[in-house]
């Protein structure tokens, strides 16, 4: 694979030669058990780059090496173009690498704020006078939350109040804030609904256009292709594909997702059977859903049609039952 990125990124912005995190070849062991074998990936800024895999693909593992959680037994880990082994996710976070996983770490009773600044509070004062500056950073998650197209009725809120697409944003928003280089979306969109996704989709734009690049882990074809620069699918710690946006369609990552090959082949035999054309067809289509099938999908269509500012209010719509607490 080329070390370095020359094309344009899809927003347009200019791409750094050098790219942000590169994988070469990497492999992973648990004792015997492979996790990841001769895995490649890289971002730049200004980039997302997509993860797509099912369960036991090894994304989990890929992400952990990423965060410093885990090394690599093999292979080459670049930040920057230089080597590294992290021994702990705060070596990443000193390189800008921030991980925003699943299960986001927010303590839901607390306010908006709060957790934007949770174990990075800011204080004003010295020695025995020293005390929250409640004002700044009341201020400060504000700002940042609007900067990013977030317009939360009140920062004093508690965060378990938010949806579960409007938490994700927020800690989209907190790690842009306090400095990520690179930022590591480990299935934002898995637990959410069709507009909820989008909305988390258009905060992945959002983090792109201000140069980050993004790793999006996700294993829905739907919501990677609208927004993602490059693919990588992992099957049984393999990689089954590495492509560029312009060298493959919605239908082809879909397909591969489906199982590719072994797909192709089952509507082969079907053909040979003598199946009509159509059963064929509908047959397909529903393996290829099922691919996507347990989580809230997305069209192309609805995932880039959610306009800044005009974010769908689940509260009102009901699109996400558990979501609907404001
Ligand atoms: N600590 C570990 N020790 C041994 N084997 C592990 C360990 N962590 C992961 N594995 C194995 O590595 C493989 C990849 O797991 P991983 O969790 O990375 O997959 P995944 O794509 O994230 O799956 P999921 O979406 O289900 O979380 C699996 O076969 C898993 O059992």
């Amino acid at each position: 694979m080329n070390a370095t990125v020359t094309a344009e990124s899809a927003s347009g912005a200019a791409v750094l030669e050098q790219p942000l995190v590169e994988l070469r070849d990497a492999e992973k062991r648990y004792g015997n058990i492979i996790a990841l074998r001769d895995v490649s990936l890289k971002v730049g800024a200004g980039e997302v780059m997509c993860v797509l895999g099912d369960n036991g693909a090894g994304k989990s593992t890929l992400i952990k090496i990423i965060a410093g959680l885990h090394q690599h037994t093999a292979g080459e880990y670049l930040v920057e173009g230089e080597p590294v082994k992290f021994n702990s996710p705060r070596e990443a976070l000193n390189r800008g690498i921030a991980t925003v996983y699943q299960d986001l770490a927010v303590a839901p009773l607390m306010p908006v704020w709060r957790n934007f600044f949770l174990g990075s509070e800011q204080t004003k004062g010295w020695g025995p006078f020293k005390r929250l500056d409640v004002d700044f950073m009341k201020r400060t998650a504000k700002k940042e939350l609007l900067d990013m197209g977030i317009d939360l009725r009140d920062v004093d809120q508690p965060i378990g109040t938010l949806s579960g697409g409007e938490r994700q944003c927020v800690a989209i928003a907190r790690a842009v804030y306090f400095g990520a280089k690179v930022l590591i979306l480990d299935e934002p969109t898995a637990a959410l609904g069709v507009k909820q996704s989008g909305v988390v989709l258009r905060y992945i734009i959002q983090a792109r256009d201000r140069g980050l690049g993004v790793i999006f882990i996700t294993h829905n074809p739907h919501h990677a292709y609208p927004v993602g620069d490059r693919f990588l699918l992992l099957k049984r710690g393999q990689s089954i594909g590495y492509h560029e946006k312009s060298g493959i369609t919605l239908e082809e990552l879909t397909g591969l997702m489906a199982g590719g090959a072994e797909l192709e082949q089952l509507v082969h035999e079907l053909r040979n059977v003598g199946t009509s054309t159509d059963t064929v067809r509908t047959i397909r289509d529903e393996i290829q859903d099922d691919s996507a099938a347990g989580v809230g999908r997305v069209s192309v269509t609805e995932a880039v049609g959610v306009i800044p500012g005009e974010y769908p209010d689940d509260a009102e719509d009901g699109d996400d039952a558990e979501d609907g607490r404001r």
